[in-house]
């Protein structure tokens, strides 16, 4: 995990020095490094960049290169290191993924201009660009199927101004820009809400005010992105409209979305930190698109982790339910797929639509599999277009457009001619489809077959296709022919077959020849021809007027070749960014289809069914299963058990308003609560974005929000054990849940002593049965909380079947009404391999426990205790409601879309009065 960078005041200040003291290029890097403080320097000289003093040292051990020093400065040497511009992507990929950032400064004239002003003059170097972790572009330096956001933060009210809950309670505007593909969104969001969907976008790097930066919000809530502060540099509302209208070029903002004071100030706090790290140079961002919280389940970070949606609890993408179900082939359709994962939708009807497309396509199987055959013929669009905004493509990204275009129009025309189309699919095919043909056509007619990476190594345009760059191609290899002859001439004059034309950027063209030989030239009558160079350990250099005569006029035409090929593709990547709109929609629409094509595939290889999704409060699974452990034990040829799972409440179970079951699951460890519990709430996000699900059978009424508690880490960094994290985790369940949520809970209480945990476990249960009211797993090991299902009505015991045999346990992973008529924990503990001798031991303490006054005490605090006890039961609508019951209510009749910021507030504090009610 990156750390966050803090900026480290450097010892030197060589602005600061007199100039006698130091040299003119010292005093050139000082100048710039002091505009850079906080940021590593990358200082161009010839074909390295270096580094010099801290950044030297902090680079050197990072990357494990070796530190040198080059001059002195106040007496001391100066440390220096450096790395070769052609591996500096590999570089800079390290040094981002240890949370530094660097500062690219370049050489911004001709060092031949240099050297007209006079012999000591510097060439002149600017900085070009801030390479930091939310703002990359390269290929090297991206990871192709994850997005790439930089977020924005700023809260509606600054602390310090008048409002006093600028943070803790406050709103917050948010703007997730990804420069490597051009998405830009905002949206508004209430504290409670933040950490959830920081989770959701993963940032690579968070910007927020100061003031922001130093509280304890991104400790608890940062996904772990680099944490950059902005400064004071926060725009008033009118500077930051100004800010977006500037960088789209618009009169008004009046043509977008209404943006909301918070939405508009992060959004251009995000726009000034993308123009300060390209230093001016801006990127091809589509316009921000405003972005509803509601429309998304909602899931917190920790639930995210646990579920392990897109990375395992051990950060790898091997063995979460990303890896499992991405059948995408192409990264752009990768990133799409794990973006719906995260954000499963709340809108039957847009749920509905996605399923839609699928059924075409299980339907339709040719079809589909001609089209993802093309897919996979197509590149990363977004990223080849975004480098080309930025003046950072190579012939490579135009090659990808090249491909891409071409890939879309096939896909565009194959879907154009089915007579009737699922909508999502006719949208996409119109995507395709409006990308300029002629663009295709030119770009096939200009570059050539194999392309190079970078345009200083030219050769990408096609031989045939401009006269111009034709003729100085020709002339530039001649020249080579006539440097090959001269080669064979230079060999006989210098009677030796081992001398040979070569060629480096410091002598230019020369020939070596190894030294016995070249001993002889020094003298009469070779040194008239013959002009000595080098020596070297084993070789010896020269040049010769007619070599040097040939050098200016071959470099003369390959620097003419290059410009002439640097000019066309100048004007092919205008043309293209001219219609970067549509292109970024195209690429959209492949990204859906592909996304579509690989769920369809997914659903039709492993038998998944469609959901039945509605907004009721439903939920009823026949036969499912976990889609990361089926695939598992179906690699070790062992079958995986499917479960039902129903929650649905009778309607004579609902009393006075509408809620959902509660499943007690108990049985032996390794039995199969957990997996049990994690493939319903899978099965809901699958349902949810869109995705046919593992079971036989699926009816999800729309889930609002997904809560977990399970597995148990301790969170050491920030001082918290195991079982504060689980107090706090369940906390924040109980004190939100409602009936349209979800919630999982596996063996709540167990990280404290054996009462503390039961009277806990069975006061979470009676709350989330009178109160939060939500479909909800409890999987326990404490058998006595299934003596509530005596007097809660909603409560059903479910257990996993084990079969004992004569020295083993046989677990059947089977789910089925019930409850465990004992834990089995000491077998299993015999299983994983316990001494024999503690075996025993423990067997005989169970024998005696089960026996006593403590088994009997923990009977009686389930059974015997007053119904309810210190929870006020809304059984009837007209009784004055509790105020936890009030608060739900107050909570479910807010729709955070339809307020202003001003009403969200007063919203905010009214919610707050009723809390401190209920405390
Ligand atoms: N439905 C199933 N079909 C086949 N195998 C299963 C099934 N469910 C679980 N298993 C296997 O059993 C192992 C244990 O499952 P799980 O962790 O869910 O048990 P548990 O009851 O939660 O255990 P504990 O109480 O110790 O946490 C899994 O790793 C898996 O290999």
């Amino acid at each position: 995990m990156p750390k966050p960078v803090v900026a480290t005041p450097q010892k030197q200040d060589l602005s600061a020095q007199p100039a006698a003291k130091t040299s003119p290029m010292m005093a050139q890097y000082g100048e710039i490094k002091a505009a850079h403080p906080d940021v590593l320097l990358f200082y161009r000289m010839g074909d390295f960049y270096e580094l010099f003093f801290e950044d030297a040292e902090q680079a050197a051990a990072a990357l494990n290169i070796v530190l040198t020093k080059r001059g002195r400065h106040l007496g001391e040497d100066i440390p220096m290191c450096g790395v070769p511009v052609e591996r500096a992507d590999d570089y800079l990929a390290r040094l981002i993924a240890k949370g530094f950032k660097v500062a690219v400064c370049e050489q911004v004239e001709d060092p031949a201009e240099a050297r007209k002003r006079g012999g000591k003059s510097v060439v002149k170097r600017a900085v070009v660009r801030l390479v930091t972790p939310g703002t990359l572009t390269e290929e090297a330096l991206l990871n192709p199927r994850r997005s790439n956001c930089l977020v924005a933060v700023v809260p509606s009210v600054l602390p310090g101004g008048s409002h006093k809950s600028g943070l803790d309670d406050g709103l917050f505007g948010l703007a997730a820009v990804d420069i490597s593909t051009g998405t830009f969104q905002v949206m508004e969001v209430v504290r409670p809400f933040l950490g959830a969907e920081l989770a959701r976008i993963e940032p690579a790097e968070i910007i927020a005010p100061d003031a922001l930066c130093q509280s304890s919000l991104f400790a608890q809530a940062g996904a772990g992105a680099v944490v950059t502060p902005l400064g004071s540099r926060l725009d008033d509302e009118a500077s930051a409209e100004r800010r977006i209208t500037n960088f789209y070029g618009l009169a008004t903002l009046d043509g977008l979305a209404a943006f909301t004071r918070a939405e508009k100030l992060a959004a251009a706090a995000a726009l000034f930190y993308v123009e300060r790290t390209q230093c001016g140079v801006r990127p091809a961002l589509a316009t921000p698109g405003r972005l509803a919280r509601a429309a998304h389940m909602e899931i917190d970070a920790a639930t995210r982790a646990n579920l392990e949606l897109t990375q395992t609890l051990a950060g790898r993408r091997e063995g979460s339910l990303a890896d499992v179900i991405d059948k995408t082939v192409t990264a752009a359709g990768g990133r799409l797929l794990s973006e719906r994962l995260v954000a499963p939708l709340t809108d039957p009807q847009a749920i509905g639509a996605r399923l839609a497309t699928l059924d075409f396509l299980i339907e339709e199987t040719r079809l589909a599999d001609d089209l993802q055959s093309i897919l996979k013929t197509a590149p990363d669009l977004a990223r080849a277009l975004s480098r080309i905004g930025l003046g950072r493509g190579g012939p490579r990204d135009l090659a990808s457009l090249r491909d891409g275009f071409s890939a879309a129009q096939r896909i565009g025309e194959k879907l154009d001619a089915v007579e009737v189309l699922p909508r999502e699919l006719t949208e996409a095919a119109k995507a395709c489809l409006a990308i300029d043909p002629a663009l295709v056509k030119d770009l096939r007619a200009v570059l050539a077959d194999n392309v190079p990476l970078h345009r200083r190594d030219g050769n990408f345009i096609r031989p045939g296709y401009d006269d111009e760059l034709d003729q100085q191609r020709a002339l530039r290899d001649e020249s080579r022919q006539v440097i090959a002859a001269l080669q064979a001439r230079y060999c006989e004059l210098a009677e030796t077959r081992q001398l040979k034309v070569k060629h480096n950027n410091f002598l230019g063209f020369f020939l070596e020849l190894p030294q016995a030989q070249g001993e002889k030239l020094l003298h009469p009558p070779f040194d008239k021809i013959f002009n000595h160079r080098q020596t070297m350990a084993d070789a010896m250099r020269f040049s010769t007027a007619e070599l040097a005569e040939l050098e200016a006029k071959i470099s003369g035409a390959a620097e003419a070749a290059l410009a002439r090929e640097n000019d066309i593709f100048d004007r092919l990547a205008a043309n293209i960014l001219e219609q970067g709109e549509t292109i970024r929609e195209g690429a959209a629409g492949l990204a859906r289809i592909d996304v579509a094509l690989a769920l369809a595939l997914l659903a039709r290889r492993n038998s998944w069914t469609r959901p039945r999704i509605d907004s009721s409060l439903a939920f009823e699974v026949e036969a499912g299963r976990h889609p990361v452990v089926e695939m598992a034990l179906k690699a070790q040829g062992k079958p995986f058990i499917a479960n039902r799972c129903g929650l649905t409440a009778l309607p004579d179970q609902q009393m006075a308003g509408e809620a959902g079951r509660i499943a007690v699951v108990t049985g032996p460890n390794m039995g199969g609560k957990s997996t049990y519990l994690r493939q319903n709430a899978l099965i809901a996000i699958l349902a949810q974005m869109g995705s046919y699900v593992p079971a036989a059978k699926a009816h999800i009424g729309i889930v609002d929000r997904l809560f977990s508690r399970v597995g148990a880490a301790d969170d050491l960094a920030r001082g918290r054990s195991t079982f504060m994290v689980e107090m706090v985790e369940t906390a924040a369940i109980l004190n939100q849940a409602s009936p349209h949520s979800f919630v999982i809970l596996d063996e709540i209480g167990r990280g404290t002593a054996t009462f503390d945990g039961l009277a806990i476990a069975v006061a979470v249960v009676e709350h989330l049965h009178e109160v939060n009211r939500a479909r909800t797993l409890f999987a326990t090991h404490f058998g006595e909380v299934t003596a509530l299902a005596k007097r809660l009505p909603r409560l059903l015991n479910l257990t996993v079947r084990v079969v004992e045999g004569k020295s083993d346990l046989v677990f059947l992973h089977e789910i089925v009404e019930g409850t465990a008529d004992h834990s089995h924990g000491i077998q299993v503990a015999k299983l994983a391999g316990l001494p024999k001798p503690v075996i025993a031991r423990a067997k005989h303490l169970l024998t005696e426990l089960e026996k006593g006054e403590r088994r009997a005490q923990a009977e009686r605090l389930v059974a015997d205790l007053p119904l309810f006890a210190g929870i006020d039961a809304p059984d009837t609508a007209n009784e004055e409601l509790p105020p936890a019951r009030a608060l739900i209510e107050a909570l479910d009749a807010l729709d955070p879309d339809q307020l202003s910021p001003r009403e969200a507030m007063e919203a905010l504090y009214r919610l707050k009065t009723l809390r401190a009610q209920e405390a």
